[in-house]
């Protein structure tokens, strides 16, 4: 009787969890119903913003997005629609573009405590970056970026210049010999050329900010590049869904930065899918590792005198004087100071490779502007082989190639803020949640700005700038406001030392008759078959 009762409890009480199985299901269904196809179309109140069809019911517009050239959806868009655009990503998720200078004014600057970056570019930021500027905001941003501001002061820089010529000079040496060692030296060499930027901006990196030499041009296994190139090949637009989707389940940001996840890495790699995850582990762990190498080399506090001034002698100092006013006080850890160098390596380097591989396929294939340079550059170099930073600031027809190159073909394309609370940008009311797309690279080329060869690369426009242009908004590539890119006059100055000493001794031209450029980006616009270029003496 006993166990005839029983069954009958357990009978109902499967009966019920099978009806709450159901209820939920049900219940999620419906708000993934509600989500992807009523709210937007029925009940938004951006549903009147100009845009793209709502595309896929459950995707929308996202294979567009992640399947194309970069932001060159968003570019048609633009074209089609206007200044302001709507477009939805995946489930419903909303996405705004504003292109005017008014609404960048108050997205990046005016109201950037309610526009930070998304929690989820945060979390994959801090997958790379670590835990720095790129990954905090309000206060703690603040302080931070003030205890950093120094490293990039003028000064500062012009004591820097001084140290991009050694790494430069190896480049030169290296190009120098290899095209000697060919059958026919006076054709010239094909060189991938991205590889030789990522290598001889990250040497750079490495000695400015930390005086860490890391001669990576002399070393093809050196550890960081292969880091960072492991990585690079991982970055395209299927890889970044499955990293976006891992990513959104809490706690895996951090696992895959675990020395437990590394030690497991291979196990990961088993499930195809996953197989580039476990390429990721790898690549973080050893930069990581090299990190905290650097770390460990700069262990002397520089005292309060000291006139050094790289980010590594600043972040040292911060500490020192944090600990000196309260021992007790929460000074950055080890770890976090592990995070900061991971900070610099990274935006350190991706951005200036990036945008000195681009600069050079332009010039390749604008022989006129590049003759021009080498002409200006040319009699700078024979009076002295390491020009300042002032004397590489006063080049005009360079300043001209470096603006243009960074406008047509920005590293970072876009990026991304939230709304934090419901506001009106434009006219349009933005309510709490709703994601801000900025497309950095269709605002450099807006034709309301810059005209109907907007797009195309044509360094004189810089001499001649037209009536809309705006010296804060219509050139984006560094953005602007508490967010804006920390490292953008040395970016440039680093540029243009690189960029001169090249063009002093090389010329460039396209590998293969029809080459055409492949952007591909997640985070930085790289280009996908790491740039060959023809390279060959200049000739006498
Ligand atoms: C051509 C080269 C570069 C370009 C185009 C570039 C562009 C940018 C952009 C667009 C951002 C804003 C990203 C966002 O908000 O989503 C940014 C932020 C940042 N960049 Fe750069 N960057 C370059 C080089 C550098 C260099 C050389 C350094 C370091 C020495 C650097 C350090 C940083 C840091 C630390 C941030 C975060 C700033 C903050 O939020 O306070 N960047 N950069």
């Amino acid at each position: 009787m006993v166990s005839a009762n029983s069954s009958v409890a357990e009978a109902q009480s499967l009966l019920q969890l099978h009806y709450l199985v159901w209820i939920a299901a049900g219940y999620v269904t419906y708000a993934l119903l509600y989500r992807a196809l009523v709210y937007p179309r029925f009940f938004s109140p951006l549903r009147s913003v100009p845009g793209p069809s709502m595309g896929s019911p459950l995707f929308g517009q996202y294979f567009a997005i992640v399947k194309n050239e970069t932001c060159i959806p968003q570019r048609e868009w633009a074209k089609q629609y206007g200044p302001v655009v709507r477009w939805m990503g995946l489930v419903g998720k909303e996405y705004l573009v504003f292109l005017s200078p008014e609404a960048l004014q108050q997205i990046m600057v005016k109201d950037w405590l309610v526009y930070p970056r998304p929690q989820i570019m945060r979390d994959i930021l801090e997958l790379v970056a670590g835990y720095g500027l790129l990954t905090i905001t309000g206060d703690a941003h603040k302080q931070l970026r003030k205890a950093m501001n120094p490293a990039c002061s003028i000064p500062n820089l012009m004591a820097q210049t001084e140290m991009y010529y050694e790494p430069i000079e190896r480049l030169v040496e290296i190009l120098n010999r290899q095209i000697k060692g060919e059958a026919a030296p006076e054709a010239g060499k094909v060189f991938q050329m991205f590889h030789w930027m990522e290598k001889v901006t990250l040497d750079i990196i490495c000695e400015t900010a930390f005086g860490y030499k890391n001669n990576c041009l002399h070393n093809p296994s050196n550890e960081l590049v292969v880091a960072f190139d492991q990585m690079q090949k991982l970055q395209s637009g299927e890889n970044m869904a499955l990293l976006i989707a891992g990513i959104s389940i809490p706690g895996v940001a951090r696992a895959l930065a675990s020395d437990w996840l590394y030690r497991h890495r291979n196990l990961v790699g088993k499930i195809p899918t996953l197989r580039p995850l476990s390429l990721l582990i790898d690549s973080l762990h050893r930069i990581r590792t090299i990190s905290r190498e650097i770390l460990r080399a700069n262990t002397v506090v520089p005292d309060d005198r000291s006139t050094k001034k790289d980010i590594m002698s600043l972040m040292l100092h911060a500490r020192k004087a944090e600990l000196n006013a309260n021992p007790i006080s929460e000074a950055m850890s080890d770890m976090a100071m592990v995070d900061q160098v991971l900070t610099y390596l990274a935006t350190g380097h991706e951005g200036p490779a990036s945008g000195l591989s681009w600069t050079l396929w332009l010039l390749a294939n604008d022989l006129e502007s590049q003759r021009r340079l080498r002409e200006e550059v040319t009699p700078i170099y024979a009076a002295n082989p390491r020009p300042d930073y002032r004397t590489l600031k006063s080049l005009e027809w360079l300043d001209c190639v470096v603006n243009e190159s960074l406008r047509v073909l920005p590293p970072i394309p876009q990026t991304f803020r939230v709304a934090e609370k419901t506001d009106y940008i434009e006219g349009v009311l933005v309510p709490k949640g709703t994601m801000i797309n900025i497309p950095i690279r269709v605002i450099n080329t807006w034709k309301h700005v810059w005209g109907e060869d907007a797009e195309e690369f044509h360094p004189a426009r810089w001499l001649n700038l037209p009536k809309a242009y705006n010296p804060t908004f219509s050139q984006f590539s560094f953005i602007t406001g508490p967010h804006g890119c920390f490292g953008k006059t040395m970016a440039v100055s680093e540029m243009k030392a690189v960029l001169a000493s090249l063009i002093t001794n090389f010329e460039f031209a396209p590998a293969y008759a029809g080459q055409v450029a492949h952007p591909a980006a997640a985070l930085t616009m790289k280009p996908d078959d790491n740039m060959p270029l023809r390279v060959s003496r200049v000739k006498a």
